[in-house]
C-alpha cells in the first residue's frame, strides 16, 4: 500500500531555538511499528499539539520523548543533546516532566502528597515555593490538600497531574490526551490550569483526539495517522484536517 502523502507546511530553519527535536523517529512493539520516522519540533515556550484517532501512536511519541518506551530507530533531541538513550530520570532532571494518559494519580495518597511527589530531589524550600504557587493558581487544591486524590473528579485529578509534573518547574511539559474522558466543564478548567503553565513560559507538547479544546492552546500542531504524520503547521494550517474525520 502506498503510504500516505505528508503535507508539511513550510516552517523557519531556526534549529538554535530548538528545545525538543524529534527526528525520524521509530517506536515498535515487536511486529507493531507504531510510531515511523516522525520529525516534530519544539521550541522553548511553545505549545505544540499531536492530533490524532486512537491507537494513532500520540503516547507512543510521548512515552518515547519520557524515555518510558524505547526509540527503536531515529533520535531525540532537548536542548541540543541527544537523549535518546538517556533514562526517565535523567530526562527528569534535564526538566522534562509527563502527565500521563489516564492522569494516574495517586488515590490513597492525599492532594498535597500527590503533587510533592513530583519535586521529591528538590529542597523544602523550593517544595514549598512551587506548593505556593500551586495553591494561589488553584485555590480549591489548597483547600481539600489532606483529601486523598481518589475523591477527586477526573477534571479535578488532571490538574493534580499537572500540578504534579509541575513541581520541579520543567522546561517542557509533556500532556497525555489531558482531555479524556472529562466533562465540558472539566476540559475548560483544565485549559485555564495548562494556560497558567503558559503564562509561566514552559513549553507544553499536548497529544489528544479531541482536537477542538486543543487547538485552542497551541501554537502548532501535527496529524497523526497509524504512527505517520499527515500534517504539521500552524494552528490555522491543521485545522480543517485535525477537525474532520473521527478525532472529535
Ligand atoms: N505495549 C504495547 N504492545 C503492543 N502494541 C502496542 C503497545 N502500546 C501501543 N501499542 C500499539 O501501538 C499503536 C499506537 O498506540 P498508542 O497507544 O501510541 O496510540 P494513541 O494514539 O496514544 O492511542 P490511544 O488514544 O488509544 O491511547 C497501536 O496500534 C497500539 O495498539
Amino acid at each position: 500500500m502506498a503510504s500516505p502523502t505528508v503535507e508539511r507546511a513550510a516552517e523557519p530553519a531556526t534549529p538554535t531555538d530548538t528545545l525538543l527535536e524529534l527526528d525520524r523517529l521509530d517506536v515498535r512493539y515487536g511486529g507493531v511499528h507504531a510510531v515511523q520516522e516522525l520529525s516534530i519540533r519544539v521550541r522553548p515556550g511553545e505549545t505544540v499539539v499531536l492530533i490524532g484517532a486512537n491507537g494513532a501512536g500520540k503516547s507512543s511519541v510521548i512515552n518515547a520523548i519520557m524515555g518510558l518506551v524505547p526509540a527503536a530507530g531515529g533520535q531525540i533531541r532537548y536542548l541540543g543533546q541527544d537523549i535518546t538513550r538517556s533514562s526517565p530520570a535523567s530526562r527528569a532532571r534535564a526538566g522534562i516532566r509527563i502527565s500521563p494518559e489516564g492522569r494516574r494519580v495517586f488515590a490513597h495518597l492525599s492532594i498535597e502528597d500527590n503533587i510533592l511527589s513530583g519535586g521529591y530531589t528538590l529542597s523544602k524550600a523550593k517544595r514549598d515555593e512551587a506548593l505556593a504557587w500551586m495553591y494561589e493558581a488553584f485555590p480549591w487544591l489548597a483547600a481539600r490538600r489532606k483529601a486523598p486524590a481518589g475523591t477527586l473528579s477526573g477534571g479535578q485529578q488532571q490538574i493534580v497531574a499537572i500540578a504534579r509534573a509541575l513541581t520541579a518547574s520543567p522546561k517542557l511539559l509533556l500532556l497525555d490526551e489531558p482531555f479524556l474522558g472529562l466533562s465540558p466543564v472539566a476540559i475548560a478548567d483544565t485549559s485555564a490550569a495548562i494556560r497558567l503553565v503558559q503564562e509561566r513560559g514552559m513549553a507544553v507538547l499536548i497529544s489528544e483526539q479531541m482536537a477542538r479544546p486543543a487547538l485552542k492552546l497551541a501554537d502548532h500542531g501535527h496529524v497523526l495517522r497509524t504512527g505517520t504524520l499527515r500534517r504539521s503547521g500552524t494552528v490555522a494550517e491543521i485545522r480543517d484536517l485535525a477537525l474532520s474525520e473521527d478525532y472529535l
